[in-house]
C-alpha cells in the first residue's frame, strides 16, 4: 500500500539546463519529484541531476535503458551511484537484462534506488502495436510485461493510468504503477494517447503521477500544479 504523499513527478522536459533550473526553483521539493529524461539529460549530464539534488528534490532518471543485459546493468548501477531516487528499463529488454539491472544495483553501497520498467509507451495506441508486429491490445501486453517484471523483482512499471485497475489485479500492492499520459481538463494530449486526468489517475489506483507539458508549457506553471494538486486534494 502506498503511503507517500507526494505523488506529483514533474517532468523537467526543456531543452536547456538554464531552463530546468529556472522551474525547479519556483517548485517545492516538499510537494513534488523532479523527472530528468533524455533531452535534458543529454544537455546537462549528471551535473544536472546533481545540481536538482542540491536544490531537495528527489529525482526519477527516465533514460529507459534498453540494450543488452551487461550494458544495462552497468548503466543502472551509475544511476544508483548517482543517488536518484528512481530509474528504469525497457521491460521489453527481457528477464535477463531486467534481473542483471536489478542485481548490479543491489551492488551499490546503501542503494535506495527504485528500478521500474516501461511496459508499453502511452503514446502507443493499438495501430501503433501492430505496425511494429504486436497485433494486440495494449492493455494485453501491459499485463503480460507488469507480470514480468514482477517476477524479475523490480519496484514498479510505467503504464498508462488507464491500466492501472486491471493491472492491480494481477500484481501486488506494494509494487508502483508509475503512470504517464497524465492530462487536466485544462491540457491538450499533443503526442499521447491512453490517458487520465490527475484525480481518475489516483482513484484508479496509480502510485505516481508523471506530468510534464499541462504544467512547463502552461502560461503560469505554477497555476498549473496548483489545479492539479487542487484536483487530487482528497485523494493523497
Ligand atoms: O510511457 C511513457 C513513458 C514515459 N513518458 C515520459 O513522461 C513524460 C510525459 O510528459 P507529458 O508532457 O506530460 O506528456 C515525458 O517526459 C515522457 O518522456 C511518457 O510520456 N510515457
Amino acid at each position: 500500500m502506498i503511503t507517500d504523499s507526494k505523488r506529483i513527478i514533474v517532468a523537467l522536459d526543456y531543452p536547456t539546463v538554464e531552463q530546468a533550473l529556472f522551474m525547479a526553483d519556483q517548485l517545492d521539493p516538499a510537494r513534488c519529484r523532479l523527472k530528468v529524461g533524455k533531452e535534458l539529460f543529454t544537455r546537462g549530464g549528471p551535473a544536472i541531476v546533481e545540481a536538482l539534488q542540491n536544490k531537495g528534490f528527489e529525482i526519477f532518471l527516465d533514460l529507459k535503458f534498453h540494450d543488452i543485459p551487461n550494458t544495462t546493468a552497468k548503466a543502472v548501477r551509475a544511476a544508483g551511484e548517482l543517488g536518484v531516487w528512481m530509474v528504469n528499463v525497457h521491460a521489453s529488454g527481457g528477464r535477463r537484462m531486467m534481473e542483471a539491472a536489478r542485481e548490479e544495483l543491489a551492488q551499490v553501497a546503501n542503494n535506495t534506488t527504485q528500478l521500474i520498467a516501461v511496459t508499453v509507451l502511452t503514446s502507443m495506441e493499438q495501430s501503433d502495436l501492430k505496425e511494429v508486429g504486436l497485433d494486440i491490445e495494449p492493455l494485453t501486453h501491459v499485463k503480460r510485461l507488469a507480470a514480468l517484471t514482477e517476477s524479475c523483482g523490480l519496484d514498479g512499471v510505467v503504464c498508462s493510468a488507464q491500466e492501472v485497475e486491471p493491472l492491480r489485479s494481477i500484481i501486488s500492492d506494494n509494487f508502483s504503477l508509475v503512470t504517464p499520459g497524465i492530462r487536466p481538463a485544462f491540457a491538450a494530449a499533443g503526442d499521447q494517447r491512453r490517458i487520465m486526468t490527475p484525480a481518475d489517475a489516483l482513484k484508479s489506483g496509480s502510485t505516481y503521477l508523471v506530468i510534464g507539458r499541462p504544467i512547463t508549457q502552461h502560461e503560469h506553471p505554477i497555476t498549473a500544479l496548483q489545479l492539479i494538486e487542487d484536483e487530487i486534494a482528497d485523494l493523497v
